[in-house]
């Protein structure tokens, strides 16, 4: 199956889209009923030999209910079934989520923003000394509202970082915290219709404490290999959130113990490669300059997707679903194989991954470039879509990788044409519940085959030497 460009000089010249349009329109890709759309689906294969076909992915939430801004996604019928089965598997959750997912970044940007401001005192310390702010539990709430709301009559199971404990211990110490929490998830509920989550809205008044904590505490599922889990991690990279720099909000869903879905959340990491090297908030004060450029959206982040099997992966800007639909563009890894013309990535905090072993890595593959230190599940975002190479991560020993800071970036780029494995070159195992456990040594992620056979064999050959 292929697509036809709507709207341009290939929809004329392909009578099969043509009259497909006239039957069954449906905004394939973030137009309105109207126009504005890019693609529609035509019937007609590449080697049936439709004249005007462009060489087009469809796109994955095409065969999901009508996306027009302001439309409810689960109240509104479904689109017909033009898909073929393989293809329309999972569009409905894969939907939701990237809607689901834009909020939660929504919200992320305001609090981010409010925390750079005021300051400190608004970090909190977990058990484990990691950092913890509103932002976590806010958008552990919010996407359970929202997933249950879009899902009706099913037992969602969500697998996710935060818990109800450790927000109401900190309440206990250090005051007031729930409050700040139950306005920030109303905030960003409040904006489900312009998300197309009108069925998920909540109610008037917006959601109490009760609700709120009780939405935070329905995720404690364990995952495992039976059945279907959502996993969440609400804010990837809480530090890199609270230095105002990179993180992530990332949404997988898993099914049989396979990752069938994955959506990344990167609200400061730019459509545009260029502007990567420039801090958001120059990005900010440059758009307050020049509000011109700001609608051009260049200074927003990106919000990437993928569907297991698809061999295809999608990026988005952030912002309410039609004007972010519209402009969402199919990424693909990079296609560079010489090591000396690669970039690595790896974790900014060298407690998460070892820098030295990375680097001697680096050296006797012959990667020449500086590492790209990058907050988050970033990593896997710049290798789906060609930013980077290689994503290499070695913790300590005895560290237990959890599947929510892997499952959506992992898919992503998988299906962005990359590949991922633990150290040993096995493919990870995400059926094993909350844990990757049986992850031998570590993680790399590369575009390509040959430069991870290369990353592999180098750790075969230096591990023994290592002191991890
Ligand atoms: N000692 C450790 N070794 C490896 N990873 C760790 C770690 N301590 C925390 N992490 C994980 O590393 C994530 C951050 O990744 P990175 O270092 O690549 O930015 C954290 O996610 P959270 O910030 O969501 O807790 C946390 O899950
Ligand atoms: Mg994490």
């Amino acid at each position: 199956m292929h697509l036809c460009s709507l709207g341009g000089a290939a929809e004329l010249n392909c009578p099969a889209a043509a009259a497909r349009a006239r039957r069954t329109w449906w905004p394939g890709h973030g137009g309105s009923r109207g126009g504005g759309s890019r693609f529609l689906c035509c019937s007609r294969s590449l080697s049936e030999g439709c004249p005007s076909a462009p060489r087009l992915h469809p796109h994955p939430l095409g065969g999901a209910a009508p996306s027009g801004g302001g439309a409810s996604l689960v109240s509104l019928p479904r689109a017909p079934s033009y898909t073929e089965p393989a293809v329309a598997e999972y569009s409905k959750e894969l939907d939701v989520a990237v809607r689901v997912v834009q909020m939660a970044c929504s919200l992320c940007q305001g609090v981010q923003e409010a925390l750079l401001g005021r300051g400190a005192d608004q970090v909190k310390a977990k058990e484990d000394d990691s950092p913890v702010t509103v932002a976590d539990w806010s958008v552990q709430a919010a996407v359970s509202w929202l997933l249950a709301e879009s899902f009706p009559g099913e037992r969602v199971s969500i697998v996710a970082e935060e818990d109800v404990r450790s927000l109401l211990e900190e309440e206990e110490q250090t005051g007031p915290l729930l409050d700040s929490v139950v306005s920030a998830v109303n905030g960003c509920l409040r904006e489900a219709a312009a998300y197309g989550l009108t069925a998920a809205a909540p109610p008037e008044g917006g959601l109490g404490r009760r609700e709120v904590l009780e939405a935070i505490g329905r995720c404690n599922s364990v995952g495992g290999p039976e059945g279907r889990h959502w996993v969440l991690d609400p804010v990837d990279g809480t530090l890199g959130f609270v230095r105002g720099d990179q993180y992530a909000v990332a949404l997988a869903l898993i099914d049989g113990g396979e990752v069938v879905l994955g959506v990344l959340g990167c609200p400061n990491y730019p459509m545009r490669r260029e502007w990567l090297d420039y801090h958001h908030r120059y990005y900010r004060a440059a758009a307050r300059v020049a509000p011109a450029a700001a609608a051009g959206g260049w200074h927003r982040g990106c919000v990437m997707y993928a569907r297991r099997g698809a061999g295809e992966a999608w990026m988005q800007p952030l912002g309410p679903h039609r004007a972010a639909a519209a402009a969402a563009r199919p990424v693909r890894v990079s296609t560079v194989d010489d090591p000396a013309a690669a970039t690595f990535c790896e974790p900014v905090e060298k407690a998460n991954s070892s820098h030295a072993f990375a680097a001697g890595l680096a050296r006797s593959v012959g990667l020449r470039n500086r590492p790209l230190r990058v907050y988050s599940m970033v990593k896997y975002a710049a290798i789906a879509r060609g930013d980077a190479e290689i994503f290499m991560k070695f913790g300590r020993s005895g560290y237990r990788e959890k599947i929510w800071d892997h499952a959506a970036g992992v898919l992503i780029v998988q299906e962005a044409g990359g590949v991922v494995t633990d150290a040993g070159g096995r493919p990870l195992d995400f059926s094993r519940g909350i844990f990757l456990d049986g992850l031998d040594r570590g993680i790399v992620a590369c575009s390509g085959a040959s430069l991870h056979a290369k990353i592999i064999a180098a750790v075969d050959a230096s591990w023994d030497s290592s002191e991890l």
